[in-house]
């Protein structure tokens, strides 16, 4: 039986769906790093996690088995992608499937900090009945500059305006403005309007780092802002110095540049205690709705290239849908993408005696992806063949009566 491993929580609906394919599913509730990781990255041939689990190289070279790798999550900025490709293990992940529950939560979000409730709850708790209406607004009216108008961003846009808000959005890609939203030409001037601002750019190089002092000092003193992107996409430090002099207003911070990979450990934070300030354990797509969306979408992709060798929606991979397998056996083989290689390929296949019913070839990158279908199954020596000889990375034999 193909053994699965489900880290960090992993919903319900994922490991009923792996578990009646017939897979031998097994369960963990928190990440894995090191030697842990190392251990089960060597036993697994599926594994599933989340955003607190960092696949690396390093990691990846402890593969002996692994077929793919499931991201139960949007962000893939935790795992090595091209390590991955280059071992032939395709990365899936749910690119909309917790959109809606992040874009509810930011709005509700901007109108708690508009009117002050983090601090007017923390003193209601504590006996203090601070009523008042110094320091809070409406959103209505008021401006929300959204950093990184995608899947995210532009859904948090459509909800901000039926707030009445107006929005104005800073991405590096042309986008097609949902509503009356606004671009503007750099982040500086989209910042430097807004009320509340929010971010909702992947981790990247250029990401890292990119809400500094200096971006902090443009914006309209006592603006918001609002952090469910990625953690190290604010320099948090900064933050904290912005909040203590009142430039910034208000902030809700989901993620964090160093977060516990699990419950039981301890949650350290310079904002731990700031005045005005929500912080949450990452939970920007922790929804009922979002998690069992999740759980069906990338079971059902790792099922899927378990059973056909289909790539679609792979975020590392040569994309290939083949469909249902046409002949005795399918062979799926991934080899780098270089000149004769398809040639090579088919000359050991007819070698082999094998005749080929249908053939599907994509590349990306250094990466070339091929799915066969044969009318005889492949012999040992040619799959020896085909993983060992230079130039192929590795074959996976499919025979319909397995699937
Ligand atoms: N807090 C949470 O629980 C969750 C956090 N996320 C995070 O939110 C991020 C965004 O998710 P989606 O909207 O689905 O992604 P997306 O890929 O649809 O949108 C990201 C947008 O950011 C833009 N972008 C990239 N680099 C930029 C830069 N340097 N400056 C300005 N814009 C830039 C892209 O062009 C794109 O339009 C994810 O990558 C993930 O890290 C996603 C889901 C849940
Ligand atoms: O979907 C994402 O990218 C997230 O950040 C959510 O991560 P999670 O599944 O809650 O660890």
């Amino acid at each position: 039986m193909t053994p699965v491993l489900l880290l960090e929580g992993i919903h319900q609906t994922a490991y009923d769906l792996l578990n009646q394919a017939g897979l031998d599913v097994e369960r963990q509730p928190s990440a894995l790093e090191g030697d842990a990781l190392a251990e089960a990255i060597a036993r697994t041939q599926l594994l599933g996690i989340r955003s607190a689990t960092h696949v690396d190289a390093e990691a990846f070279s402890h593969q002996k088995s692994l077929l793919a790798l499931g991201c139960f999550c949007i962000g893939t900025s935790q795992v090595d992608l091209d390590a991955g490709a280059r071992a032939g293990i395709p990365v899936f992940n749910a690119p909309f499937s917790n959109t809606r529950s992040v874009a509810e939560l930011v709005i509700a979000e901007a109108v708690l900090l508009l009117r002050r409730i983090p601090e007017k709850t923390a003193l209601a708790h504590a006996g203090v009945w601070a009523k008042g209406a110094a320091g809070a607004y409406e959103a209505r009216g008021k401006t929300i500059a959204v950093i990184g108008y995608g899947n995210i961003g532009s859904q948090v846009g459509v909800l901000a305006e039926a707030l009445g808000m107006r929005v104005v959005y800073y991405d590096v890609q042309p986008k097609l403005p949902l509503g009356v939203a606004r671009g503007a030409t750099s982040l500086r001037d989209a910042v430097g309007e807004a009320d509340v601002i929010t971010l909702h750019v992947p981790a990247t190089p250029a990401t890292t780092g990119m809400i500094t002092a200096e971006v902090l000092a443009y914006c309209k003193r006592g603006a918001m802002l609002i952090n469910a992107s990625r953690g190290k996409v604010v320099d948090i430090d900064a933050l904290k110095a912005a909040l203590d002099a009142g430039q910034i207003g208000g902030a809700a911070i989901d993620v964090f540049p160093v977060e516990p990979g699990s419950n039981s450990q301890p949650f350290e934070s310079p904002l731990r205690g700031a005045k005005n300030v929500i912080l949450t354990p990452h939970i920007g797509g922790s929804t009922q709705e979002a998690q069992q969306n999740i759980g069906i979408e990338v079971a059902a992709k790792l099922l899927n290239f378990l059973k056909t060798g289909a790539t679609t929606g792979a975020v590392n991979f040569p994309e290939i849908s083949p469909g249902a397998i046409t002949g005795a056996a399918r062979l799926l083989n991934v080899h780098g993408n270089a000149p004769g290689a398809l040639a090579r390929l088919n000359t050991a296949l007819a070698e082999d005696g094998a005749n080929i019913c249908a053939q599907h070839l994509q590349t990306r990158g250094e990466l070339g992806y091929v799915v066969t279908d044969l009318d005889r199954r492949p012999s040992e020596a040619l799959l020896a063949r085909l993983t060992g000889e230079s130039g192929f990375i590795r074959s996976r034999v499919i025979l319909p009566e397995t699937v």
